[in-house]
């Protein structure tokens, strides 16, 4: 639920009622009878990146930039002077000029007399589509829908908000947050100290991301961290045809080394399709098939991995932006599509061994994976200052 405000501003029943039944996921904002805003929700100033100061007093169009729809606009502006509530979908930005879209829900408040004294409007965020976009493209999402994400029909939703533009087919994903926070503990690991916060995902049973962190991270931003996927063969048995132990053993300890950062742990066996298929893909590849096509002969995704968690994790602990210890561009991509904010890339450079030299070449020449095996030692590549979005 959102903070109901004791703020002199905000004294009404009616607009003190709306917030109560907002979820707390949702940015509010209220203004008065001439649209201006007189209170801004924490979430509110969270999803777009303006504090409080900068959006109190003003009008809300400042959300809304070059590519935002006019029609959409003018939907809103129609309702206003009509006095009564819409609910639109447009493509709004963020301070640091990010664009996203924003589920608006605008509810004009009434005094006893009927006069309409407010409006309160409720931003809810979802994930980005490509832009620029065509009209196909527009409800498109930027990533294939994996069984792990939530989808949402677009047609059902435009029965609910406006839309711009009505030719809506394909699915729309939501970022509707769905890992909830369980308990944290103070785990003593070989390599020092480490917090476990455990999480669960609330569509999919048995799912229980966790966050190990080092130092203070929340409220931080430029944030080292490294998400990392399940690999039970190496990171249990010690098999030595992977990376994936060692990337794992070396990001803790730079981590620690750091002073400061934190490991997204995922179950996301084999890329996502699970232990006993990637044994199966093991099997193929011992028939000369390489990591992508061994995947591919049986029927399953190169990789159907899924990082809605990291952003709700990120979100929960508040964390501005990351540092991503990765050698994989595709993850970038991915954790920008959800709204994260990747400042730069770190990359993990560790020695190949014979068994895993054939792997670690078929993914860089197969799935874009950066190889550097020539030194053990991690040069930070920056991207300069905060361009979420636009890394690589
Ligand atoms: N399907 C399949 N999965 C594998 C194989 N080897 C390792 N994995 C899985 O791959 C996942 C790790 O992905 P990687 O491609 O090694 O690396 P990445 O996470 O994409 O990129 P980095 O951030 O650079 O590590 C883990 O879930 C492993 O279980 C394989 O041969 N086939």
């Amino acid at each position: 639920m959102v903070q109901v405000v004791s703020s002199k501003t905000v004294t009404s029943k009616a607009a003190q009622n709306f917030l109560r039944g907002r979820g707390s996921r949702e940015g509010v904002v209220v203004t008065n009878a001439r649209e201006i805003i007189i209170y801004v929700s924490d979430e509110f100033s969270r999803l777009t990146g303006y504090s409080r100061h900068e959006i109190i007093g003003r009008n809300c169009r400042f959300l809304q930039g070059s590519d935002t729809d006019p029609e959409a606009v003018s939907e809103i502006r129609q309702a206003i002077r009509e006095r009564r509530e819409c609910r639109v979908g447009l493509l709004n930005y963020r301070k640091d000029g990010s664009q996203f879209w924003n589920l608006l829900s605008i509810t004009p408040i009434r005094n006893r007399r009927g006069q309409v004294t407010s409006f309160a409007g409720a931003l809810m965020m979802m994930a980005l589509v490509p832009t620029p976009f065509t009209d196909s493209q527009l409800f498109a999402s930027s990533f294939p829908l994996t069984e792990t994400e939530t989808p949402i029909d677009a047609e059902i939703l435009s029965e609910h908000f406006f839309f711009p533009r009505k030719r809506v087919t394909a699915k729309l994903l939501a970022v509707i947050p769905r890992t909830d926070f369980v308990a944290e503990t103070i785990l003593p690991t070989s390599k020092g100290p480490f917090r476990l916060r455990a999480y669960r995902d609330r569509h999919i049973p048995g799912y229980e991301p966790v966050a190990l962190i080092s130092g203070h991270v929340e409220g931080m931003k430029d944030v080292i961290l490294r998400v990392h996927d399940q690999c039970v063969t190496s990171e249990v048995f010690g098999s030595l045809k992977c990376d994936c132990k060692d990337q794992l053993d070396y990001s803790m300890e730079f981590i620690r080394d750091q002073g400061a950062g934190l490991v997204i742990y995922l179950q996301q066996e084999g890329r996502g399709i699970g232990l006993a298929n990637k044994i199966a893909a093991y099997r193929m590849q011992e028939l000369g098939y390489d990591t992508v096509d061994a995947n591919r002969v049986l029927g399953l995704p190169d990789d159907s991995r899924d990082y809605h968690a990291v952003k709700d994790i990120l979100d929960e602990l508040n964390i501005q932006s990351v540092r991503l210890l990765t050698n994989n561009p595709r993850k970038i991509d991915r954790l920008t599509s959800l709204g994260a904010c990747v400042s730069s890339r770190i990359p993990i450079v560790l020695p190949t061994n014979e068994f895993s030299a054939g792997y670690l070449s078929a993914k860089a020449a197969r799935m874009g994976h950066i190889l550097e095996t020539r030194t053990m030692v991690v040069t930070e590549h920056s991207h300069g200052s905060r361009e979420c979005g636009s890394l690589l």
